[in-house]
């Protein structure tokens, strides 16, 4: 069975969340059910990309994965695109197999049962920028699926309204750890992004929730936009 590979890559330290600053090799799957307006991620998204997402085998993705990473176990992060809609139980087999452990990024749209071989689960529920439309079925489905493995939630922030409708589904899932991001505006890789917008945009979600007296959520920058900018495959 072959999946659809947009780049795998790394090693590089996790940008985001909960793992932030961790050595990861990231996989990152062709396809997504979703079109974000914002989304940084377009070459696995957008069908005119396609013919850059390879066919491969599980066995050649861990091959891939061991390479890179000269054959020392580290964290393996699936994001995409979707990487729920493609069957990633062999990979993680193979890779648990070697000592690798596995992180997926998803927006939580399609569950799957390998989310339970994952340590961490990030369900990245989208807020009323992206344009999209929440199946909240979906969603619990997901964690359902997750079982044991720890799952967290991190939702990208770009303006009022979607800190309040995160202030919202915060309060429907008040167990899981909760993760809030800025979004990014500029996703152009050749353009460079100005580190003090990314400063001001920081500060102005600190200010709107801690700042306010709202204490739950974790705030983080997307650290490899900060030390990378836009480019891809770090
Ligand atoms: C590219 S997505 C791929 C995984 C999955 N489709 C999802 O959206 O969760 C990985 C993460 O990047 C975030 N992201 C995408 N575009 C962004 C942007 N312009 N600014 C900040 N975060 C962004 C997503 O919300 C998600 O948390
Ligand atoms: N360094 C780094 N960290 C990341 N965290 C989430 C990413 C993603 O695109 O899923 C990402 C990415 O593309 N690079
Ligand atoms: S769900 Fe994720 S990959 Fe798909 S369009 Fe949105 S941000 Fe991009
Ligand atoms: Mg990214």
């Amino acid at each position: 069975m072959t999946l659809r590979i947009a780049e795998i890559f790394g090693p590089t330290i996790q940008g985001e969340g909960a793992l932030i600053g961790q050595p990861t090799v990231f996989i990152r799957a062709g396809g997504c059910d979703y079109r974000c307006s914002w989304c940084d991620s377009m070459h696995a998204v957008d069908s005119r990309f396609r013919h850059e997402w390879l066919p491969i085998q599980a066995d050649q993705i861990m091959a891939e994965v061991e390479h890179l990473s000269g054959h020392q176990p580290l964290m393996v992060s699936i994001s995409g695109g979707n990487p729920a809609i493609q069957d990633f139980t062999p990979v993680i087999a193979l890779g648990k197999a070697r000592g690798y452990r596995f992180a997926c990024e998803t927006q939580g749209s399609v569950a799957r049962d390998w989310f339970s071989d994952l340590a961490l689960l990030v369900l990245s529920p989208k807020p009323p920028s992206s344009g999209q439309v929440v199946d909240w079925t979906a969603f619990d489905a997901c964690i359902s699926a997750a079982k044991g493995a720890e799952t967290v939630m991190k939702i990208v922030i770009f303006d009022q309204r979607d800190l309040d409708w995160a202030r919202d589904t915060a309060a429907r899932y008040p167990d899981l750890p909760l993760y809030l991001q800025p979004g990014n505006s500029e996703t152009d890789p050749s353009k460079p992004v100005d580190p003090q917008h990314l400063a001001d945009r920081m500060l102005w979600l600190v200010d709107q929730t801690v700042g306010q007296g709202w204490l739950r959520p974790r705030i983080l920058p997307q650290l490899h936009v900060l030390i990378w900018g836009n480019k891809r495959g770090v």
